[in-house]
This record gives structure tokens, C-alpha cells and sequence, in this order.
């Protein structure tokens, strides 16, 4: 029988984190530092070849040990015990959460609803292998007999997110003889701007689509069908060498038009925003090859085997996590800045948004209690250094608390110069300087005029964690993303929320679905007086 766990306020571990919030909460990291030469070596931990230094956030020994406590007192054990083995963990949509097992090895079982989830994954994978070899070769021909060259993945949300973020970060490992595009946005501009120069005798679409009954997508595919039929001198049979198809719902994807042999599938197990390993990944494995996509797999099982196995005191993503409930319940910090120091991450962010906010933007418990407590903060970032000249300043002398995530990579995939040396330099003094900031006696010191010493003033004091791993490689990104997942459900354990489904975003579909119609017609619609008065207006100016 599964234990009783109690409301998280009244666990032991949160009073006893309340308590203890109030004797450190204040403490500087200047003092933390200075009482203990071995703090930046110790608070650290490794997994799978990424090196974690949490030295510089507002814990001690204790904090750690109470957060770890909480973590266990939460029930994460055996809630990490269910998702590996298949339990329907998404109760609010039936469902099981098995993103690890899209990067299982081919001997694992994991079964759900009496059958091997783990053979159909890699049937998949072999067979998007078979097609991508076929398109990056050259021997799947489009319609007029030429090879393809361009790809064009249509989807919204995960299924646009993870494929444009991990064509970007694995970029230097893509085929750069082939062109790789991304249509998300229902706004015509996406659409018509990525087809502008492409020639549909070489363009492939991927339409990305879990339900294929998603608006944008639907709308964007069908754009993009016109465009290839009216390019290809209007025969509608170039389309079945032209259109493949990832998605759960082989039926609407034949209601489509697209030949199901071209289907890559995946399952209602697999969230969205969590799909990037599956057939969702079809994009990055015609780019990186095959090889390249089992890189990223492999980097994402061993973080899942350190998450499913490691002690809490030394698991990577449950330290994170934990260092986020830290921060958003006890310090009440509104926001976690991500700040990749890669260029190739630079939609790494952006993917985590929604991996983060999606998952944990929820307000009642498992059991429908509304929750007292914060849960998701919002998550945002650019990558280092663009940021140095634009937001930082807030992060170290605005009025907020902000902690920061920086990634960093020992090796530059383009070394050019002095630039990765600079690079690195800046991502250790951001931290450094965010840390300890620059006291007024400092600040003085230097013969600063007395009125401009509190404007020259660094209070110091911002917690952030720094992530460096070797170089970014396929395996490199399997493990971060597999790291922030984990972390996300560390924390939705922790706050007792569905981290997997996402309720939140159906009635602004709803919504637009009864204004659609109202665009077209004079009737008056039936809303409130302000969209009532957009919609009249709208009529008006279009
Ligand atoms: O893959 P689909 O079914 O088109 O959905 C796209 C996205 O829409 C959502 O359901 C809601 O925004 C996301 O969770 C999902 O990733």
C-alpha cells in the first residue's frame, strides 16, 4: 500500500526547512565561503559526465540534508519507482509517463497494459533510421526523380520545441548539405517566409503532430500541401513523396492525405513536451544520422539510470530540483534565469519553457486540493554573453532574487582564437561576481566619490548553480535535457501536482474556436464589452 504522504506544509522536512530558512535565509555566500575553504570543491556532485557545482547557492550541509529529507518524506523514491515501471502516473488522463523508455536499451521490458513498450519503441527507431538513411543518401527521390534537400518540420509546442532546439544545439553534427526549417506559428508570416526560396522539387514536410488535430499545425500543413501541389505543376500525387507523418492517429493522418507508410508512430505515453526522443526526433535524425540520434539516446539513458538509481545527496536532477523548491517556496523567488553559455543552446530555453511551466504551471494537488504554496517559477533565458548587455544588470542590482542555471562546455565545437577563453571567462565571473559582489568599502577603495558609491555597489548574495560538461555532443545534450526533465518531476513530486498533463491551454482553444466564426460575419458576437469591441473593431480595420 502506498504510504499516506502528508500536505506538503505539514510535512517534518518543511517545518524543519521553515525553521532553518529563518537562521540561514539571510546568511551572505561571502560568509558561507569564507567559514569554509572546502565548500566550492565539496558542494558538487557528477553524473554521466556532467559536473554540477551548487557551491553557490544560499545552502549549508543542513539545508541539503533537510531538502534531501523532503524529497524523501515527498514519496520521490517510489514516485520515480512508478514512472520507470509504467504506472499511470498522469491520473488526470489515464496515462503512464514513459519518456525513458523511448531511449531504453533493446533488451529492457517495460510494460504497459501487458505489453513491451520498449519493442515498439525501437521498431520505430529502425524505421526512422531506414527513412532518414534513405533521404541523407539520397535514394528516397521526391516527385520529379530528385533527391530531397530541404526538411520542413510543421508542429507547435513539443512537437516543434524539442526538434528546433536539438537541430540547433547538434547543428555541427548536421548533413550541411541539406536545409532544416521549423513552422510552428499559426501567423501566415511563419509559413510563408520559411517556403519563400525553397524549391518543392527538394522540400520534405514532417508534420509533427501527437493528436494531428492541433489548429497550427493542421492549418500550416495544409499551407504547406497547397504550396507543394500548385509547385509541382498541381498533381496531388507528389505529396506521398513529399509528406511524412509523426503522430499518434494513423486515422487522421490518412484523413490527411498522408500515406501511413510514411507515419512514424509514437503513444499517448509520451507527453508532448516530452517527445523529443521519439519519432518527434524524426527532424534531428535526418540531420545528425542515426548515429547521432542513438548518441543523444544513449546520453539520455545514463541520466536516467543515475536519476533512477543514484542516492538524493548525489543525483543531479533531484539536487536541482530541490534547489528550485528552495528558492520558489522559502526565498520566493518568481523566476530561474537559464543561461547557456554555447550558441548552439540558444533555444534551449525556449524548449525548457515549456518542459518547466507546462509541466509545473498547475494549482491543485494530485487530489484536487488547491494548493497554499508556489509551484513552477517561470523559467527564461538567452545564452552568455548577449545577456551580460541586456538583463544581467537586473540579476545583480535589481530588487529581485534571481537564481541562475549557467551551462558551460569545456570545449568549443568552432575554436576560434581567444574567443572560447573569453567565453569561459565570462560564465566563472558572472557567477563569481553575482556570489560575492563588491562591497562599499570595495567600491570606496577604488576612490569612488562617496555619492556614487551605493549606485557602484554590488550586493552580492544571487545563488546560481553552474552545469559544465566536456563539449557539446549528441550524448552531451541527451544528458541536460534528461537532467531538467528529471529535475521538473522532482519537483512536481515534491509539490504533489500531475506534472503531465496540461489543462491550462484548452480554453484559450476553446475560446478562439467560438471567435473564429465571428470574424467573418456581422452578427454581434457574444462575449464580454472589450472583446466584443476588439472583434468590432477587427471587422473593421481587416
Ligand atoms: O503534438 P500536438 O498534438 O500537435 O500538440 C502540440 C502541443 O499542444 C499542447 O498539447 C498544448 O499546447 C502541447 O502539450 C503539445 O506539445
Amino acid at each position: 500500500m502506498t504510504p499516506h504522504i502528508p500536505y506538503l506544509t505539514a510535512r517534518p522536512a518543511w517545518k524543519a526547512l521553515e525553521s532553518h530558512f529563518n537562521d540561514i535565509g539571510d546568511v551572505h555566500l561571502r560568509t558561507l565561503f569564507a567559514d569554509d575553504s572546502e565548500r566550492g570543491r565539496r558542494l558538487t556532485a557528477q553524473a554521466a559526465g556532467l559536473y554540477l557545482d551548487y557551491s553557490k547557492n544560499r545552502v549549508t550541509d543542513e539545508t541539503m540534508g533537510l531538502l534531501v529529507e523532503l524529497a524523501k518524506q515527498s514519496g520521490l523514491q517510489d514516485r520515480i519507482a512508478a514512472m520507470f515501471s509504467g504506472e499511470k502516473i498522469n491520473i488526470t488522463e489515464n496515462r503512464a509517463v514513459l519518456h525513458v523508455a523511448l531511449r531504453a536499451s533493446r533488451q529492457t521490458a517495460i510494460m504497459v497494459d501487458g505489453e513491451n513498450v520498449v519493442d515498439r519503441v525501437h521498431a520505430v527507431l529502425d524505421k526512422m533510421a531506414d527513412f532518414s538513411g534513405r533521404l541523407r543518401s539520397g535514394e528516397w527521390k521526391g516527385h520529379t526523380g530528385r533527391p530531397i534537400r530541404n526538411v520542413v518540420n510543421i508542429g507547435i509546442g513539443g512537437s516543434d520545441l524539442g526538434p528546433v532546439m536539438a537541430y540547433e544545439a547538434l547543428q555541427h553534427y548536421s548533413d550541411r548539405s541539406m536545409t532544416f526549417r521549423f513552422v510552428s506559428n499559426i501567423d501566415g508570416t511563419d509559413v510563408t517566409e520559411t517556403l519563400r526560396d525553397l524549391d518543392p522539387a527538394e522540400t520534405l514536410f514532417i508534420v509533427a503532430s501527437k493528436t494531428f488535430t492541433t489548429q497550427e499545425t493542421m492549418t500550416n500543413a495544409q499551407t504547406a500541401r497547397d504550396w507543394l501541389v500548385k509547385g509541382l505543376g498541381g498533381d496531388k500525387d507528389a505529396v506521398a513523396r513529399h509528406f511524412a507523418a509523426v503522430s499518434t492517429n494513423a486515422g487522421k493522418v490518412a484523413e490527411f492525405g498522408i500515406d501511413t507508410a510514411n507515419m512514424f508512430e509514437f503513444w499517448d505515453w509520451v507527453g508532448g513536451r516530452y517527445s523529443m526522443a521519439s519519432a518527434i526526433g524524426l527532424s534531428t535524425m535526418v540531420a545528425i544520422g542515426p548515429e547521432g540520434f542513438y548518441g543523444l539516446l544513449e546520453g539520455m539513458r545514463q541520466m536516467d539510470e543515475h536519476f533512477r538509481t543514484a542516492d538524493f545527496g548525489h543525483n543531479l536532477p533531484v539536487l536541482m530540483g530541490l534547489l528550485t523548491v528552495w528558492y520558489a517556496n522559502f526565498f520566493g523567488a518568481p523566476t530561474v534565469a537559464v543561461l547557456p553559455y554555447e550558441q548552439h543552446l540558444n533555444r534551449f530555453p525556449a524548449y525548457l519553457q515549456q518542459l518547466t511551466m507546462e509541466s509545473n504551471g498547475k494549482h491543485v494537488t494530485l487530489d484536487g486540493t488547491a494548493v497554499d504554496y508556489q509551484t513552477s517559477p517561470v523559467y527564461w533565458g538567452e545564452p552568455g554573453t548577449n545577456g551580460q548587455h541586456s538583463f544581467y544588470q537586473l540579476i545583480h542590482q535589481g530588487t529581485r532574487l534571481i537564481p541562475c542555471d549557467f551551462i558551460a562546455f569545456a570545449q568549443s565545437l568552432n575554436p576560434v582564437g581567444r574567443h572560447h577563453d573569453i567565453l569561459m571567462a565570462n560564465v566563472f565571473a558572472q557567477a563569481e561576481a553575482l556570489a560575492f559582489g563588491k562591497t562599499a568599502g570595495e567600491v570606496r577603495a577604488e576612490g569612488t566619490a562617496d555619492w556614487l558609491v551605493p549606485h557602484r555597489v554590488f550586493g552580492g548574495n544571487r545563488p546560481s548553480t553552474t552545469i559544465l560538461a566536456e563539449r557539446l555532443t549528441p550524448e552531451a545534450l541527451g544528458k541536460l535535457v534528461a537532467l531538467y526533465e528529471h529535475s521538473v518531476f522532482t519537483q512536481g513530486v515534491i509539490w504533489d501536482i500531475d506534472s503531465f498533463d496540461q489543462w491550462g491551454v484548452e480554453l484559450g482553444k476553446q475560446l478562439a474556436a467560438r471567435i473564429l466564426p465571428e470574424l467573418d460575419t456581422n452578427t454581434e458576437p457574444g462575449h464580454d464589452s472589450s472583446t466584443n469591441n476588439l472583434i468590432r473593431r477587427y471587422r473593421e480595420m481587416k
